[in-house]
C-alpha cells in the first residue's frame, strides 16, 4: 500500500527504483566468563587475521571497481586493526576480566565510539564509523555469522538500512544503488557525508522503518526534499519521473561547466576554488572543474588518532594534494585547533571561552614545536605544485610576523640542509577577527593573499556563537554591517596590490555571490558541489553592473533588504 516518509534530505537528486533491505544488526553479547583466556585471546586473534585478510580483499576489489581513493577507507580498518588502544585493551580484559572475547570486544568498541561521539565533530564522528564498522566484522567473525556486504548488488536498487557504514558505502555500485534512506542519521553523519561525495541521493534519519518496505517494492526517493514514496500510485509516479528528468537534465548542464573557465558576463575571470579536509575529498574537486583548493583544513590531518601525524606523512599529504591538482592553486591552512576543534592526545587547559581562547595560530605559537613540524612538510612539498601557505586567526601584526619569521626559518634550514623548496609559495592570512579587518591596511602590506573565513568573522562581528541554535538569527552573511567589513579588506588589499579570497561558506552562497563580484573579490572557495551552481550564475553576471548594485546594498539597513534586492536582480 502506498505510503509516504520524511527525514533529513543528506544528498540531493531524485531516484526511482526497487527498495533493497541491508541489515548488518548489531549482535550484543552477554556478559559470558570463561575457563581458559589464553585460548579465548588465541580466538580473538584469530578473528582479527580474518578480518585484515576480509579487508584486504576488499579493498582491493574496491580499488578496481571504484578507484583508489574510495578504496582508501580500508587502510584506516586496517590500521585499526593493530591499534593497541582496541587490539591490546579487549586482549587485557579477557585476561584481566576473564571475559569472552566477544564481550570484550564490544565493551571495549562501545567504551571507544561513546567516547568519540561524545566530542561532537564531524570528523571524530566519521572515526567512531570506522570503529563500529571494524568491531562489526570482528564480531562476525567470532560469532560465526557472515558480515554482510553490498557488493553484490546487480539489479537498480534503493537501499533502505539502519545506517550505513563506511565499508557499506565505500562497496556502493552507483550502476545498481541509485540512492539510500537510513533508519538513523544526520546531515553530518558519515553515510551523509558520503553520499554528497559521491553525489548520490540519500534521506537519512527516516525513523523506524516499517515492515511494508519489503524487498523488491518499488520507491520513489525525493532526496531534495527529505520524502520516500514506498508504492507510490501512477500519478505520483508520472510527477517525479518528470521531475527526475528535469534535475538529471539540470546536472548533466552544469557538468559541462566544469572544463570551462570561471568568467562572468562581462568578461572578468575569477577563481571557483574547492575547501577540502582531506585526500578523499579531492575526486569531488576534479569531477567539478575547481579552479584550484582555496583552503585546506588540515586540522583534519590531526584527528581522529591518537598522535600527531609526522613531518613526513604530513609531506606525503601535502605533496598528493599539489600533484592532483596539477598547478592550479592550493592555499593550505596551517593547523587551526582549538574552539570547536580538539584532540584528544593534545592536553589543553579548560578554557571558559574556547572560541576566544587559545586557537589556531595562538596555540602554534606557543607549541612551536607542532608548528615547526608542519611548516617543514608543506615547505618540502612546496615543489611539487603551486603551494599557498595561510595563517589563521590572525588579530595584531605582531602574530603575522612572528609566524612569517619561523616559516623563514624553517625555509633556511631546509637550505642549509640541501632540500629543495620552491621560491614562488606565497603567504597569506584568513581574515576572520574583526580586528583583522580593521587592520588590513597594515597587514596587507606584508602577506601575498587575504582570504576572508565568514564563518568566524560573522561570530565575532555578531557576538554569536555560530553553532548555538538560540542565537542562530544573528547570523547574518548579508547583513550590511558584515558586507562593509567584507568590503574594507578587498578595499585593503586593492590599496596594497594582493589578491582577496574568501573560504567561509558565504563564498558559495548563490545570493552573496553577485554582491562579492561587485566588491571585488579575486577568489571565491566554496564544497566542491557548489562550484558548478556558482560558475553558471557568474557567466550570467555582469561585474560593472554589481559594483552599482552591490554599493546600494552596503547602504541598506537590514539583511532581509538585502537578501530580497539581490534575489530580484539576480534571479538566483
Ligand atoms: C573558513 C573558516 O574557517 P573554519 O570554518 O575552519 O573556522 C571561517 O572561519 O570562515
Ligand atoms: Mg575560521
Amino acid at each position: 500500500m502506498a505510503s509516504t516518509f520524511t527525514g533529513v534530505a543528506a544528498s540531493p537528486g531524485f531516484a526511482i527504483a526497487k527498495a533493497f533491505r541491508f541489515t548488518n544488526t548489531q549482535y550484543t553479547p552477554q556478559k559470558l566468563t570463561i575457563a581458559d583466556a589464553e585460548e579465548e585471546a588465541g580466538r580473538f586473534r584469530q578473528a582479527i587475521e580474518k578480518a585484515k585478510g576480509e579487508i584486504e580483499d576488499i579493498r582491493r576489489i574496491t580499488e578496481q571497481k571504484l578507484g583508489v581513493q574510495k578504496a582508501e577507507i580500508f587502510e584506516a580498518h586496517l590500521f585499526l586493526l593493530e591499534d593497541p588502544d582496541l587490539v591490546d585493551a579487549v586482549l587485557d580484559k579477557i585476561t584481566d576480566e576473564q571475559w569472552s572475547a566477544e564481550y570484550a570486544l564490544y565493551e571495549v568498541t562501545t567504551g571507544v565510539v561513546d567516547m568519540l561521539l561524545e566530542l561532537d565533530n564531524e570528523m571524530v564522528r566519521e572515526r567512531a564509523a570506522d570503529v563500529k564498522d571494524v568491531s562489526g566484522r570482528l564480531m562476525s567473525h567470532l560469532i560465526g555469522k557472515p558480515y554482510a556486504t553490498l557488493s553484490g548488488i546487480s539489479e537498480e536498487t534503493i537501499i533502505f538500512a539502519e545506517d550505513l557504514t563506511p565499508s557499506d558505502t565505500a562497496q556502493l555500485d552507483l550502476n545498481y544503488i541509485h540512492g539510500f534512506v537510513t533508519e538513523i542519521g544526520s546531515r553530518t553523519s558519515h553515510s551523509a557525508i558520503m553520499a554528497r561525495s559521491l553525489e548520490l541521493p540519500a534521506v537519512v534519519g527516516i525513523g523506524t522503518m516499517p515492515a511494508s518496505i519489503a524487498d523488491g517494492t518499488l520507491v520513489i526517493l525525493d532526496a531534495t526534499e527529505g520524502r520516500v514514496f514506498i508504492d507510490p500510485s501512477e500519478e505520483v509516479l508520472a510527477q517525479y519521473r518528470e521531475k527526475k528528468q528535469q534535475y538529471d537534465e539540470r546536472r548533466a548542464q552544469l557538468k559541462r561547466l566544469s572544463q570551462q573557465p570561471s568568467v562572468t558576463a562581462d568578461g572578468e575571470h575569477l577563481e571557483l576554488a574547492a575547501n577540502i579536509g582531506s585526500i578523499e575529498d579531492l575526486a569531488k574537486v576534479l569531477e567539478n572543474g575547481a579552479d584550484g583548493v582555496g583552503l585546506f583544513r588540515t586540522e583534519f590531518l590531526y584527528m581522529g588518532r591518537n598522535s600527531f601525524p609526522s613531518e613526513e606523512e604530513q609531506y606525503q599529504t601535502y605533496k598528493h594534494v599539489l600533484e592532483k591538482l596539477n598547478g592550479k592553486r592550493v592555499v593550505i591552512r596551517t593547523l587551526d585547533i582549538g574552539g570547536d576543534k580538539e584532540l584528544p592526545y593534545l592536553e589543553l587547559p579548560k578554557e571558559s571561552n574556547p572560541f576566544l581562547g587559545l586557537r589556531a595560530l595562538r596555540l602554534c605559537l606557543k607549541r612551536e614545536d607542532l608548528f615547526r613540524t608542519q611548516l617543514r612538510a608543506l615547505l618540502r612539498a612546496s615543489v611539487h605544485g603551486k603551494l599557498n601557505i595561510m595563517f589563521p586567526m590572525i588579530a595584531v601584526l605582531s602574530e603575522l610576523r612572528e609566524a612569517k619569521r619561523i616559516l623563514e626559518e624553517e625555509r633556511e634550514k631546509l637550505r642549509l640542509e640541501g632540500v629543495s623548496v620552491s621560491d614562488s609559495i606565497e603567504v597569506g592570512m584568513m581574515i576572520e577577527i574583526p580586528a583583522a579587518v580593521l587592520g588590513a591596511d597594515h597587514l596587507a602590506k606584508e602577506v601575498d593573499f587575504f582570504s576572508i573565513g565568514t564563518n568566524d568573522l560573522i561570530q565575532y562581528t555578531m557576538a554569536a556563537d555560530r553553532m548555538n541554535e538560540s542565537v542562530a538569527y544573528l547570523y547574518q552573511p548579508y547583513h550590511p554591517s558584515i558586507l562593509r567589513l567584507v568590503e574594507m579588506v578587498i578595499k585593503a588589499a586593492d590599496r596594497a596590490g594582493i589578491w582577496t579570497g574568501m573560504c567561509g561558506e558565504m563564498a558559495g552562497d548563490l545570493t552573496a555571490i553577485p554582491l562579492l563580484l561587485g566588491m571585488g573579490l579575486n577568489e571565491f572557495s566554496m564544497s566542491a558541489g557548489s562550484v558548478l551552481p556558482a560558475r553558471e550564475l557568474v557567466g550570467r553576471l555582469s561585474k560593472k553592473e554589481w559594483a552599482a548594485l552591490s554599493e546600494q546594498a552596503l547602504a541598506m539597513g537590514t539583511q532581509e533588504e538585502v537578501k530580497q534586492f539581490v534575489e530580484q536582480r539576480s534571479s538566483v
